[in-house]
């Protein structure tokens, strides 16, 4: 990690994720896509990891229950993940180790003392506060408030986020993003692997039975990042830990390329929506309507 560059850009997002991985798995074409077109992409995560599974053997002695040094290793993967996207301003909310990654909804570590999921609210959203005033996104990104698929800490990163640009007052991000799926996104993944034997969605017979997936018409934005489906590749195998070669975006990846890879969905939480294509008059741009020309510098 290395100190948040200098801003010169006139148009700045701020990400907010819980854990080291999210950035890429949910928005990583999109953060890629604005770094390569000159934006100020600033990545605040909120935890180490510490709690996440380990999926390359010879790491297994790092795990929270043995030398507990996860979290530490996943630093470094998300700083090889951002190097991958172009992403050069990444931190960790309250500086690294100030929140623990809380586990999966309902484990002990849930009780951690420095659980993520634990923290004060008003606490952790000055903590972020604190950035927003730094850099002056005019878009944030996070995730809608069941944490994209219900993990505690993806719930409390969107508690904070909200929190944080309610207490921003004037110096709020004028619109803030939601991460989503559409529903037929998943629906087309599920034909498509119906018959295989790699098939992520075995058991899952609707794609109303998934924790995540949104109808289109409450999809505000798609942003195409499909020049960026080979960075955000790289930026997933830079996950090791937590994403092996036989997981599902992997198998989706191998199917559908920079279709599947490079596409990123998003639900507009505040804000007015620019201007969009299509049935549900989607924006390809998340500063669609904002007065922030595209790659002009600061001082314009
Ligand atoms: C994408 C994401 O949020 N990953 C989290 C999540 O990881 C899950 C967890 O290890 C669970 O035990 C597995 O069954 C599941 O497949 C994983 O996605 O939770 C971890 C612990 O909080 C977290 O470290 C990881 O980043
Ligand atoms: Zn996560």
């Amino acid at each position: 990690m290395s100190e948040a560059p200098e801003i010169t850009s006139a148009r700045r997002i701020l990400f907010v994720h819980a854990h080291p991985d999210d950035e890429t798995i949910g928005t990583g074409a999109t953060m890629a896509r604005y770094a390569a077109a000159g934006a100020h992409v600033t990545l605040v995560t909120c935890t180490l990891g510490e709690e996440g599974e380990i999926h390359v053997p010879a790491l297994s002695g790092l795990a929270a229950n043995q030398a507990d040094q996860l979290g530490g290793y996943r630093i470094a993967e998300l700083d090889a993940a951002c190097a991958a996207l172009g992403v050069r301003d990444h931190r960790f909310l309250g500086g690294a180790g100030r929140f623990r990654d809380s586990g999966m909804m309902g484990l002990p570590t849930n009780d951690h003392p420095r659980a993520f999921w634990r923290a004060d609210l008003d606490f952790a959203a000055g903590l972020l506060l604190d950035v927003i005033r730094e850099v002056r996104p005019q878009v944030l990104v996070t995730y809608d408030p069941n944490g994209f698929y219900g993990h505690p800490d993806h719930i409390q990163a969107h508690r904070v986020a909200m929190r944080a640009v309610e207490l921003a007052g004037e110096i709020a991000p004028s619109k803030v993003y939601w991460t989503a799926v559409p529903r037929r996104v998943i629906e087309s993944g599920m034909k498509a692997f119906a018959e295989s034997s790699d098939n992520p969605f075995a058991g899952i017979d609707n794609a109303d039975d998934l924790p995540f997936g949104s109808p289109d018409e409450e999809i505000a934005a798609e942003v195409d990042g499909r020049k960026f489906a080979e960075a955000k590749f790289a930026a997933v195998q830079a996950h090791a830990t937590q994403i092996p070669p036989t997981n599902w975006l992997f198998t989706m990846a191998g199917s559908f390329g920079g279709d599947f890879m490079g596409m990123e969905y998003y639900r507009l939480a505040v804000g007015e929506k620019g201007p969009g294509n299509g049935p549900y008059g989607w924006e390809d741009d998340l500063f669609a309507g904002l007065d922030v020309p595209a790659t002009a510098p600061l001082s314009a």
